[in-house]
């Protein structure tokens, strides 16, 4: 499989203190990967620098071959734009819009396909993830589960390569949990790669592979192989016990 993000000897460095050090690591196309640790280890700065939302101070980032740490504003916004996907704890819908006009407003900036087309897309995306009853209601009106299928939708519509989640189901609870898990790992076997900041121990095991931050540094990774084939207690009791002995 194709290297679709290849990070190698990241820094990050904020003022004085090194909170990122010597990261190394390959993701290949259609992988799906958890990042865990403890809180303050370093998990969303790295998501951040991976993603081209930051800037690491030192290594860099190649994104389909090419480097991208050193793009200039400009062109990392249009690819984050174009190529990547982004889910947050808290969706950060636009207000006073629609669902689904929150939903179709980065693939009109995008300008890729005619309008008729990402309002099709757009409707295909509800669909699937269960929110087509609620295209039309103002934001402030739904609830925080559809909040967040809503955003998972406007982070699909520019049919991006790697959809990257900072605590995507943080702000959820159990069931609502397990729903978008599923949406995200049905997006993954469609091909999109995904890379997921998590606490908790029930998401992580939904990725291919486990990767643990301690102070900055990857301390260790786990193989889990795709979701879907194995027993999911049996692969959470792995993880578990894999997480127990890092200490989390
Ligand atoms: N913009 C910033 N300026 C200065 N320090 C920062 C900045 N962003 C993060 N840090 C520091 O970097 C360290 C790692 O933070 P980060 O948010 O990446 O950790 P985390 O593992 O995601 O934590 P949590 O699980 O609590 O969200 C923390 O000590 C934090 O205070």
């Amino acid at each position: 499989m194709k290297t679709l993000l290849d990070v190698q000897n990241l820094g990050k460095r904020f003022e004085g203190t090194q909170v990122l050090n010597d990261i190394n690591i390959k993701v290949t196309e259609g992988e799906f990967i958890a990042i865990m640790g403890q809180s303050g280890s370093g998990k969303s700065t790295l998501l951040y620098n991976i993603s081209g939302m930051d800037r690491p101070t030192s290594g860099m980032v190649l994104f389909g071959g090419k480097i991208i740490s050193k793009l200039d504003d400009k062109k990392m916004s249009e690819i984050r734009l174009k190529q990547m996907g982004f889910i947050f704890q808290h969706s950060h819908l636009l207000k006073n819009l629609s669902i689904r006009d929150n939903i179709v407003f980065p693939g009109f900036k995008a300008g890729r396909y005619p309008r008729d087309k990402i309002n099709q897309m757009a409707d295909a995306l509800m669909e699937k993830t269960g929110i087509s009853n609620v295209a039309d209601h103002d934001i402030k009106k739904v609830s925080g589960g559809q909040l967040q299928r809503a955003g998972i939708c406007r982070s699909l519509i520019n049919q991006p390569k790697i959809l990257f989640a900072d605590e995507p189901t943080g702000a959820l609870n159990s069931s609502t949990t397990k729903d978008v898990m599923n949406i995200i790992n049905k997006v993954n076997t469609e091909g999109t790669t995904v890379i997921i900041v998590t606490h908790d121990a029930k998401v992580a095991a939904r990725a291919d592979r486990v990767v643990f931050l301690m102070d900055g540094t990857i301390h260790d990774q786990l193989k889990l192989g795709k979701y879907g084939g194995e027993n999911e207690l049996s692969r959470e009791k792995r993880l578990s016990g894999w997480l127990e002995k890092q200490g989390f």
